[in-house]
């Protein structure tokens, strides 16, 4: 597949580099490679790896020492592990970086180890950091995240992301140079445009200039979507519309054509599938759904620790199954079995 070349418009003041490589020497389309992960899978859930450490099964907590390293060490051991049994079932993984990066250098460095085996096992890794500052502190974010940090060049990238979450609150010179690099190295980007937190609506829902808030970033954010659309007709970047809020999340479907959606809130914040189906367009596409508790601690309920006891492998893989099932019922995502 060729690179796009031509990525002009307002705010991308020339063609990016698209001789920059992505992986194996070719620059694909981060939207697209996340839209055919879909389709081989056939589902659209993306598991969400908050390793918090009181949960974590006791098989793992037991083999390692309770200081800050040694439970660095047993969130890799899980999210390895975990990564193991999602990785022929769903297209993609969302690491929260806040759950690793509480343990400081040691944590950092387990996000840096499952995110690299998740990409080498073929899923798209979206990194949920949430980052941004103004114009030239973002493009060092967007560097190290997304492209590659100033120094050896064959060292390759320093992170394994495929995206990164950001925060709109900067303006355009805190996403421009986000969505430059992302272009330019087949990257991804997610944007906050409506959370799915209880206060959202405290800034995002203000009136401003006769709409709200989470619409001006969404109407921006079409904007900057469109040079970094790939042969999908889907865009490098997208947004982050939370499933708690199912009225807004079809206002802003309709608002936001060839934008995927990450959907967070499903699950243990309240979202159903049906407040999820207003998030995808006909043919399933269009969003994907993360549940990060739902899936990591579902050895935890009742009904999963009877029929797996211990083995809670079996109750992760079986939280997932029920999701897809799920979303297959009570949306357009059915259609995307083969
Ligand atoms: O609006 C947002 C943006 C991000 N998140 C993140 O998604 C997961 C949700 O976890 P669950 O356990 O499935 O509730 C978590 O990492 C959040 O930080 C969000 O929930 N809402």
């Amino acid at each position: 597949m060729q690179p796009n070349p031509w990525l002009y418009s307002r705010e991308f003041p020339g063609p990016v580099n698209a001789a920059c490589q992505e992986s194996e020497g070719i620059v694909t389309n981060a939207a697209d490679r996340l839209i055919s992960r879909i389709r081989a899978r056939g589902n659209a859930v993306v598991v969400g790896i908050d390793p918090r450490p009181a949960q974590l099964p006791a098989e793992i907590r037991d083999r390692f020492a309770k200081d800050r390293a040694g439970i660095a060490g047993a969130i890799r051991a899980f999210g390895s592990e975990l990564i193991d049994v999602v990785a022929g079932l769903v297209p993609a993984v969302k690491f929260q970086s806040a759950f690793f990066e509480e343990f400081g250098p040691e944590g950092v460095l387990a996000l840096h180890e499952n995110a690299a085996e998740a990409k080498r096992r073929g899923l798209f890794v979206i990194i949920d950091g949430k980052r941004n500052d103004i114009g030239s502190t973002a493009e060092a974010y967007a560097r190290g995240y997304l492209g590659q940090p100033p120094g050896n060049e064959s060292e390759g990238p320093a992170w394994e992301a495929d995206a990164l979450t950001i925060n709109p609150y900067l303006g355009s010179d805190g996403i421009v140079p986000f969505a430059k690099v992302a272009a330019e190295r087949g990257r991804g980007l997610f944007v906050l445009v409506r959370t799915s937190n209880p206060s959202a609506g405290d800034f995002q829902d203000l009136i401003a200039e006769g709409k709200p808030v989470y619409r001006h970033v969404a109407d921006r954010l079409v904007e900057w979507a469109e040079p970094l659309r790939g042969e999908s007709g889907y865009s490098a970047l997208g947004a982050v519309v939370g499933a708690t809020y199912p009225q807004q999340l079809a206002e802003l479907r309709a608002a936001m054509p060839g934008v995927i959606f990450l959907i967070p809130g499903y699950g243990a914040q309240g979202g159903t599938a049906a407040d999820v189906a207003a998030g995808c367009n006909a043919d399933g596409l269009g969003a994907v759904v993360n549940c990060s508790r739902g899936i990591l601690f579902a050895f935890e309920r009742p009904d999963l620790r009877e029929r797996f006891g211990n083995d809670w492998r079996g109750a992760v893989a079986a939280a997932v199954g029920e999701m897809v099932e799920d979303l297959a019922a009570h949306t357009p995502m059915g259609k995307l079995r083969a």
